[in-house]
C-alpha cells in the first residue's frame, strides 16, 4: 500500500468517527431540544403566580427565576451542541488540512499530530484523531520546517524534531492533494487558494497561515500588538484568525461579547462576516468609528461623516476656504488640540459651562442663569461630573415641587376631561393595580382625581426627568462652540470657519471626536469596561486624537492595531502620526511587526503596485503569475467610454465573477455609473450607505473599497488631474492594490504621474 492510500484510509477512518460521533450527539440534541420546547409550552404552568401579598409576590418572583434559569441552561447547551454539530460537519468533509511528526527530546516518542479546525478525539476519549491548529502543539506547523522544533505550552518549552511536515487538500472525505512541505506551507496549497476567483465574502486562512502572521495570532504579551502591514499581506485574517485563537486559549475566561473590532465601513463587515463561524466561534461585535459617532450624537446635533469630508476635500476647489479648513482638518487631529481641549475643560471647572431653561408647557421653570448658579455656588474642588449629579438632584426636586404646583391647575382638570376612554380606563386600572390592598377608597371620586390629575402631570414631567437624568440641561454645543474664542494652536481664521460651522448647526467630521471627547469630560467618561480585547483595523486612518479618545473608552482593552501608512487616505493623517506611529505608545506597552509579504495578487501586479510608494522595493510578491497591469490612455469623453466598454467585456469574457470599477470619488462613481447604466451594462453602484458586496460589475469610490478585493480591478480615470497631489497617491495605491488576478488603468488624458515614474517594462500600453 503507498503512503496516499494509508492516509486515504485514515480519512475514511476519521470519518467514521465523525459519523458515529454525530449520530451520538443528534440523539442527545434531540433529547435537549425536546426538552427546551417542552419547558417554553409549560412555563407558566410551573410557576405559582400570586401577587395578592408582599410574601407572595417574593415566591412568585422566586419562582419565575428558578424557571427562567433552567430554560436559560437548558438553551445554552442546546446551543452548545447544535454548534458542535456544525463544526462535525465541516470536518466530515475536510477533517484535517496538516500534519506534523514530532518526536520529543525527553521521551524520544514520536507522535503524528494531525491538524484541523477543531480537536477531534476517539470515542473513547483517549486520543487525539485531530487538535485544534490553535492547541500549543499545533503551532510547530506553521512555524518550523523539518528539522529540529519547539513549541511553548503554559507549563514550558517541548523541545524536539519534526521528522515529517505534511499538507492535504481534502475534499467531501477525499485526498485531492497531498505535499510534503519545507519551510513556509506549501507554495502549491496556497497557490491553488490564492489563484481562486474572489468571493463576497473573506474565507479562513488556518490551512495556510504564514509564520509572520502566526507571531501575531498568537501574540500574548505587551497590552499593544500594532502591525504595519503592506496590502494584501494578510493583516485582516491575521486579526480574524488572531480572535478564534483568543477565544480558544482563553476559552473559559473570555467570550466574543467581550472583544470588538473597529472596521472601515459597514461592507467590510458584511465582507468579514463568515470567517468566524466558518472556525466554530461566535462573531465578535464589530462596529466602524462612523457608527460609533451616530450612536453617540443621534439626532442631538447634526454632523458631518468621514466621507463627507473625504469627498470635500478630494472635490473642493482649492482656494482660502479649503486651506483653512485643511489646517483646521490636520490641527484638530493632534495631541496638542487634545492638550487645548485638556486645558479648556480644567477652564471650565472655574467658569464657563453653558446649560440651556428647563421648560413646562412652553414656560421656563428653571432658567440657565439658574442652573448656572447653582452650579458654580458648589464646591469647586468636586470634579465637574459630580457637581452635575447634584444639580440633577436639585433640578429633580424642583421638578417634584412644581408637580405638586400643578395638579391642582386647571389644565390638568380639563385633561382629565378630555381624556379618551381607553386612556382613561387604563389610567384606572394602572391605579387600580397599585391600589388593590386598599380597595375601599376606591369608591371615594376625589382621590381618584387626585391620582388622575397625578398621572397625567407625570405624563408630562417624565421626558423632562429623562433629559435631566441624561445632563441635556448642558449647551454642548456653546461650550463647544466657546472653546474656539478660548487659547488653541489654530489660526483665528480657522477658529472662526469652526464656529460659523457650529452656528450653521453642523459639526465638521474634524470636530466629532474632540467633541465628544470633551462632553465625556464634562459628563464623565463613557466607558467600555468589558472589552478586553479591541483590534483596530485600518488604524492608519485614526488621528492620535482618535487614539486617545479610544484609549479612554477602553480603558481595560488590550488592543491589536493594524494597518498600512501607504494608504492613509483621510486628509489628517498627511505629515502627521497616525496609530502605526511609534511615538503613541508608551515604551515597552507595545510590540511592533511588519509584514512585507504580500498574498492577494499576481507577481505582475505586485511589482507594478509597489513601485508607487516610497518603500516599496522592501514588498515581497506571493508568485502568482498573471498578466501585466494594462493602461488606457484615451483623449476624449467618448473614447474613454468606449473603451471602458471595451475593457469590461473582455473582462467579463474570462469569467471573474467580481469586478470593480474604482473610482476616486462618490461624485465620479455616480458618473460614471450613469454612463454604464445608459449603455444597458449591469452594474452597481456602491455608496457609504451600502451593507454589502455582491457579485458581477460594481462602481465604488476608493474609500469604500478599503479592505476588501476583487478578481479584477478597472480604475476608472487614472489620469494625472485625478491623482497628483500627495493624498491621491494613497488612493491610487488603494485602489490598485485591491486586484487580485488583473488591473487595468483607464485615463482621460495623460495618465497620472504616479504611473509614468514607473518603468513602461511593468505595464502593457494601450
Ligand atoms: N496565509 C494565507 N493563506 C491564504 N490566503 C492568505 C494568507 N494570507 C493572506 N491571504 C489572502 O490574501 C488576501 C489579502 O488578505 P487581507 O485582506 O487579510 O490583507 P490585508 O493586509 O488586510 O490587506 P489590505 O491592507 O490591502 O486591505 C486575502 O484574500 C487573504 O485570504
Amino acid at each position: 500500500m503507498d503512503e496516499r492510500q494509508r492516509e486515504q484510509e485514515r480519512v475514511d477512518k476519521v470519518v467514521q468517527e465523525i459519523e458515529q460521533k454525530v449520530e451520538d450527539i443528534q440523539e442527545k440534541a434531540g433529547d435537549v431540544k425536546e426538552e427546551v420546547i417542552g419547558l417554553r409550552e409549560t412555563f407558566w404552568e410551573d410557576v405559582t403566580v400570586n401577587i395578592d401579598e408582599p410574601d407572595d409576590i417574593m415566591e412568585t418572583y422566586n419562582s419565575l427565576r428558578q424557571q427562567a434559569e433552567l430554560l436559560g441552561e437548558r438553551e445554552r447547551s442546546h446551543k452548545h451542541v447544535y454548534d458542535q454539530l456544525k463544526t462535525l460537519k465541516r470536518m466530515k468533509s475536510s477533517p484535517y488540512f496538516g500534519r506534523v511528526d514530532f518526536t520529543e527530546a525527553r521521551s524520544q516518542e514520536t507522535d503524528q499530530v494531525y491538524i484541523g479546525i477543531s480537536s477531534l478525539m476517539d470515542r473513547q476519549d483517549e486520543n487525539f484523531l485531530v487538535y485544534d491548529w490553535r492547541a500549543p502543539i499545533s503551532s510547530l506547523y506553521y512555524d518550523y520546517s523539518p528539522g529540529p522544533a519547539e513549541y511553548d505550552t503554559p507549563e514550558g518549552t517541548i523541545e524536539g524534531t519534526m521528522d515529517v511536515k505534511r499538507q492535504y487538500i481534502i475534499r467531501q472525505g477525499e485526498i485531492k492533494g497531498m505535499f510534503d512541505t519545507g519551510v513556509t506551507i506549501g507554495d502549491e496549497l496556497l497557490q491553488e487558494v490564492l489563484g481562486n476567483q474572489a468571493n463576497t465574502q473573506m474565507k479562513s486562512i488556518v490551512a495556510t497561515i504564514q509564520k509572520e502572521q502566526n507571531q501575531i495570532i498568537r501574540y500574548d504579551q505587551r497590552p499593544f500588538l500594532v502591525v504595519q502591514g503592506v496590502a494584501g499581506s494578510g493583516k485582516t485574517s491575521a486579526a480574524l484568525q488572531r480572535v478564534a485563537y483568543l477565544l480558544y486559549r482563553y476559552r473559559t475566561k473570555i467570550t466574543a461579547d467581550q472583544m470588538m473590532l473597529f472596521s472601515p465601513n459597514p461592507m467590510f463587515n458584511s465582507y468579514v462576516a463568515n470567517v468566524l463561524p466558518e472556525l466554530g466561534e461566535e462573531n465578535i461585535a464589530q462596529t466602524t468609528f462612523q457608527e460609533y459617532m451616530e450612536d453617540r450624537l443621534q439626532t442631538r446635533l447634526q454632523y458631518e461623516d468621514a466621507y463627507d469630508q473625504l469627498e470635500y476635500l478630494l472635490t473642493a476647489e482649492r482656494n482660502e476656504t479649503y486651506e483653512t479648513r485643511l489646517e483646521g482638518v490636520q490641527y484638530k487631529a493632534t495631541l496638542q488640540f487634545k492638550e487645548d481641549v485638556d486645558h479648556y475643560a480644567d477652564s471650565l471647572a472655574k467658569k464657563g459651562l453653558a446649560f440651556k431653561n428647563i421648560k413646562f408647557r412652553g414656560e421656563i421653570i428653571v432658567s440657565k442663569e439658574e442652573i448656572e448658579n447653582h452650579f458654580y455656588t458648589l464646591d469647586p474642588f468636586i470634579s465637574i461630573p459630580n457637581r452635575l449629579e447634584e444639580v440633577v438632584n436639585w433640578l429633580l426636586s424642583e421638578i417634584e415641587a412644581m408637580e405638586k404646583r400643578e395638579r391642582s391647575k386647571e389644565w390638568v382638570e380639563e385633561e382629565i376631561e378630555l381624556l379618551g376612554k381607553e386612556e382613561y380606563l387604563k389610567i384606572h386600572q394602572k391605579l387600580q393595580a397599585g391600589y388593590r390592598g386598599n380597595a375601599e377608597t376606591f369608591d371615594d371620586a376625589v382621590l381618584e382625581q387626585k391620582l388622575l390629575s397625578k398621572a397625567i402631570v407625570k405624563k408630562y414631567t417624565k421626558p423632562i426627568k429623562r433629559k435631566i437624568h441624561d445632563l441635556q440641561f448642558l449647551n454642548m454645543k456653546t461650550i463647544y462652540k466657546s472653546l474656539f474664542q478660548s487659547r488653541t494652536g489654530l489660526s483665528k481664521e480657522a477658529a472662526n470657519q469652526t464656529t460659523d460651522q457650529l452656528e450653521h448647526g453642523t459639526l465638521f467630521y474634524e470636530d466629532v471626536t474632540p467633541f465628544l471627547y470633551l462632553e465625556d469630560l464634562i459628563k464623565g467618561t463613557h466607558i467600555y469596561n468589558h472589552i478586553r480585547y479591541l483590534f483596530i483595523d485600518e488604524a492608519q486612518d485614526y488621528s492620535p486624537f482618535q487614539f486617545a479618545f479610544l484609549k479612554k473608552l477602553f480603558p481595560y482593552s488590550r488592543m491589536t492595531v493594524l494597518g498600512d501608512y501607504n494608504q492613509a487616505i483621510y486628509a489628517h493623517t498627511l505629515h502627521a502620526p497616525n496609530l502605526l506611529s511609534e511615538d503613541l505608545y508608551e515604551a515597552n506597552r507595545a510590540e511592533y511587526l511588519t509584514l512585507l509579504r504580500s498574498y492577494r495578487s499576481t507577481r505582475q501586479i505586485i511589482e507594478f503596485t509597489k513601485q508607487l510608494i516610497p518603500g516599496g522595493e522592501s514588498i515581497q510578491p506571493f508568485n502568482r503569475e498573471g498578466v501585466m497591469p494594462l493602461l488606457v490612455s484615451t483623449a476624449t469623453q467618448e473614447e474613454h467610454q468606449h473603451s471602458l466598454i471595451k475593457e469590461l467585456y473582455r473582462l467579463g469574457e474570462k469569467k471573474y465573477e467580481t469586478i470593480a470599477i474604482i473610482c476616486k470619488t462618490a461624485e465620479e462613481s455616480q458618473k460614471a455609473y450613469d454612463v454604464l447604466v445608459s449603455k444597458d451594462i449591469p452594474v452597481r453602484l456602491m455608496d457609504k450607505d451600502t451593507y454589502t458586496f455582491t457579485k458581477g460589475i460594481i462602481v465604488i469610490p476608493v474609500y469604500l473599497a478599503k479592505g476588501i478585493e476583487f478578481d479584477a480591478v478597472l480604475l476608472h480615470d487614472a489620469s494625472d488631474e485625478n491623482y497628483q497631489f500627495q493624498l491621491d497617491r494613497h488612493l491610487f495605491y488603494t485602489a490598485c492594490t485591491r486586484a487580485m488576478h488583473e488591473l487595468s488603468l483607464l485615463t482621460l488624458g495623460e495618465p497620472s504621474r504616479f504611473i509614468r515614474e514607473i518603468s513602461t517594462d511593468y505595464y502593457k500600453y494601450k
